[in-house]
């Protein structure tokens, strides 16, 4: 379907066009609203548009016509080279198998340069099912070896010895992503090759592998279908795991190409919050599938509009997070997924949340690529930090209302970024104004639809405009939104993070690298209910200059108020670890200024510190434990960290612990700004009240007082 609007024509693929009847009621208001605002047709919530018309230059949208691989082709048609690898085979290689582990090398390392511009999607697909056919035997072969891998004898009748240990080898070629991406690749060939793999890379390992057979599955209901793909659940027979099996509908270009580019997103990512891709099926129906996790508790906008589920705020704010620290891990990737929505989040058993359905998604791909692999595999590389902290020097002021002003200077890479036209993707109920006026965009239009997602979550309120309030600019309505749909009892943080994310203007909205931590925090304050009573304390690093000033100024400074302050990465952890949330108690220490205790005490912490390899600088004056951290907290070293307050906590009998940071820890700021959004008090150089906070933020340390009770 298409029709003319006043810049371009506009090209409209309708999707499930049953879904229609909400948007296409009688409300006369929300018709003139869809059909005047949104621009396009809207009997479906899904939509792919492409501006056909578009003569931007710097348009770099995603194109799958490009990128032949010649060798592939001529390696099909050319006879000479068939002979070459017969002859391969004469020595022990089997031809057949080669060209489908090459294949699938290609296709799993590449999908899109595999299906390619000079090959369309589905001669691709007859590709792989010509190969299919040659394998057969191959294939049979196998099986019996994986089936008798014991029994030699068995095996020797069916498939001659030199065979099967070529082929194990080949098979263990052709799978393991990181193998194929990573540097190590031809050492791990080599290492191939003189034989050295071993049984336990089997194509059965699914930690390891991601090629399954049909005749190792078996094939269950279907359990959904979107607009170009179905999904059924299959059972690997060896282990009874179960798993999505997606397959495409069609035959189509379009579903072929949303079809690899699904694949393309999945099989990089690893992520707690991010659907597991689990691999590819070759033989069904001779159509190409892959397997995901299954994830059995349905999707998001399932649970959060059954109205007979009770969800607590707390279950909500970890619906909330889990999406966040998804999507920060997406965005960290520059994998920007236009798509999503309450239907993409799929709700595990355990109530956590895992982003899904990357057809429409897009990889930036440009210079950091190959760190963005990196880091993709190993989850350290200095792309990500370096993106983390672009994304942190974002200045963030929260008004006095409980509005959150993000202002974010714009790198060079944001501003070439910000220049880019790509195609109008998605569902439009989620969709950020920026794409739905046909605007260049960038991975902000994703915190758009995560804002309205928040909505639907505190409100328990569709996205259709019907429902939930929306401006003539297609923003969000804050004031009938806080009115229908924001109950008292909602934290208010909350609500903020929400109307953040939904502002008009993307340089407003809170990275996800920015909002996930302040819902981590605001889950957990939720959960131990102290988010009314904390108060935290940031000093001004001008107060700090060497540790006996640090002792005496940040003595002087403490508020003269009753104040019990944990949080941040540290102080969540330090809650987290303690049963049911417990602070750490005050035990009396040293009720006289004995300096000879003072001094027992000292010894028996710096033991323990030895004891524990921590390199904490710890100082104990008075009653009061200074603990400064280290510049950079790595996970374990936050186990540690914990270890040694509960150890103070338990021995030393502290009055009170005063955390303070290096001054060269990078995330200070964000995690300053983190607190004060929970309403921590944060004192400024001169001991007044912070009402905002700027960027003296980077210069602040931060100080936690945990139970002092002056
Ligand atoms: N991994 C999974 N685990 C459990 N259920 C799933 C899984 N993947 C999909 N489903 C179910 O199958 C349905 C269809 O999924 P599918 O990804 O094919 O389409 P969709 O995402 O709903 O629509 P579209 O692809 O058009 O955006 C989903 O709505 C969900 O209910």
């Amino acid at each position: 379907m298409s029709f003319i609007s006043r810049e371009r024509i506009v090209y409209i693929m309708i999707v499930e066009p049953c879904s229609s009847t909400s948007l296409l009621s009688n409300n006369h208001r929300t018709q003139k609203y869809l059909k005047n605002r949104f621009h396009m047709s809207m009997n479906k919530p899904s939509i792919k548009q492409n501006n056909h018309l578009s003569t931007n230059e710097n348009r770099t949208d995603d194109d799958y016509g490009g990128g032949g691989n010649s060798e592939i082709c001529s390696k099909i048609t050319n006879g000479d080279n068939r002979k070459s690898r017969s002859n391969n085979h004469n020595r022990g290689n089997d031809p057949t198998r080669w060209w489908l582990v090459h294949f699938i090398q290609r296709f799993i390392a590449d999908p899109k340069r595999t299906l390619t511009r000079s090959r369309s999607a589905t001669d691709a697909t007859r590709f792989l099912r010509h190969i299919q056919t040659r394998i057969s035997p191959a294939i049979k072969c196998d099986s019996v070896y994986e089936e008798s891998s014991t029994n030699t004898k068995r095996r020797n009748n069916n498939c001659d010895q030199n065979q099967i240990s070529l082929y194990t080898r080949m098979r263990s070629q052709s799978v393991p992503i990181n193998s194929i991406c990573s540097p190590n690749h031809q050492l791990l060939s080599l290492q191939r090759q003189a034989g050295t793999l071993t049984r336990s890379s089997s194509v059965h390992d699914l930690h390891r592998h991601e090629v399954f057979r049909a005749n190792e599955l078996d094939f269950g209901p279907i359990i959904g279908q979107g607009f170009y793909g179905i999904a059924r659940t299959v059972t690997f027979r060896k282990t009874g795991q179960i798993m999505v099996m997606k397959e495409t509908k069609t035959f189509d270009k379009e579903a072929q190409k949303i079809f690899v580019k699904e694949v393309q997103v999945l099989k990089r990512l690893k992520h707690p919050n991010v659907l597991h891709f689990m691999g590819l099926l070759l033989d069904k129906d001779n159509q190409m599938c892959f397997l995901v996790d299954y994830i059995a508790g349905g999707t998001l906008k399932n649970i959060i509009h059954d109205l007979s589920i009770p969800l607590t705020w707390l279950q909500r704010l970890r619906y909330a997070k889990d999406i966040a620290a998804g999507m920060e891990y997406l965005h960290s990737c520059n994998i920007i997924h236009r798509d999503l929505n309450s239907s993409n989040c799929l709700v595990k058993s355990n109530g956590q949340v895992v982003v899904a359905d990357f057809g429409l998604s897009r990889i930036n791909l440009d210079e950091d690529d190959d760190y963005v692999t990196t880091q993709m595999n190993d989850g350290t590389s200095s792309s990500l930090s370096s993106f983390r902290r672009d994304q942190r020097s974002t200045s963030t002021t929260i008004t006095s209302n409980g509005n959150i002003v993000v202002v974010r200077p714009k790198t060079r890479r944001q501003i070439l970024k910000d220049r880019q036209r790509y195609t109008v993707v998605g569902s439009p109920y989620w969709m950020a104004p920026e794409m739905l006026k046909g605007q260049c965009y960038d991975e902000r239009v994703d915190i758009f639809s995560f804002g309205i997602m928040l909505c639907e979550i505190i409100g328990r309120v569709q996205a259709d405009p019907d429902y939930l309030p929306r401006t003539q600019d297609f923003g969000l309505n804050v004031h009938l939104f806080n009115q229908k749909y924001c109950s008292k009892d909602c934290p208010k943080q909350f609500i903020a993070i929400a109307i953040a994310c939904c502002d008009i203007n993307p340089d407003s909205r809170p990275a996800f690298c920015v909002s996930h931590p302040w819902l981590e925090a605001l889950a957990l304050s939720v959960e131990t209910g102290y988010l009314q009573e904390k108060k935290f304390i940031i000093m001004s690093c001008t107060k700090v200059q060497s540790t006996n000033q640090t002792i005496n100024n940040f003595s002087a400074a403490v508020l003269p108020s009753s104040t019990c302050a944990e949080g941040g990465s540290v102080g969540r952890r330090v809650l987290a670890s303690r049963p049911n949330g417990s602070i750490i108690k005050s035990i009396e220490f040293a009720k006289t200024n004995d300096d000879k205790g003072l001094q027992i005490k000292h010894d028996i912490i710096h033991q323990f510190l030895r004891e524990h390899n921590l390199s904490w600088s710890i100082t104990l004056h008075m009653n009061i434990l200074y603990v400064q951290l280290p510049k950079e907290l790595c996970a374990g070293s936050k186990e540690k960290f914990v270890s040694l307050l509960e150890f103070a906590d338990d021995t030393l009998h502290c009055k009170k612990v005063i955390i303070y940071f290096n001054k060269a820890r990078s995330d200070r700021a964000i995690v300053v700004k983190t607190f004060m959004f929970l309403g921590f008090h944060v004192l400024s150089p001169d001991n007044t009240l912070m009402q905002t906070i700027d960027k003296q933020a980077e210069e602040l340390y931060m100080v936690y007082l945990i139970d002092g009770d002056e």
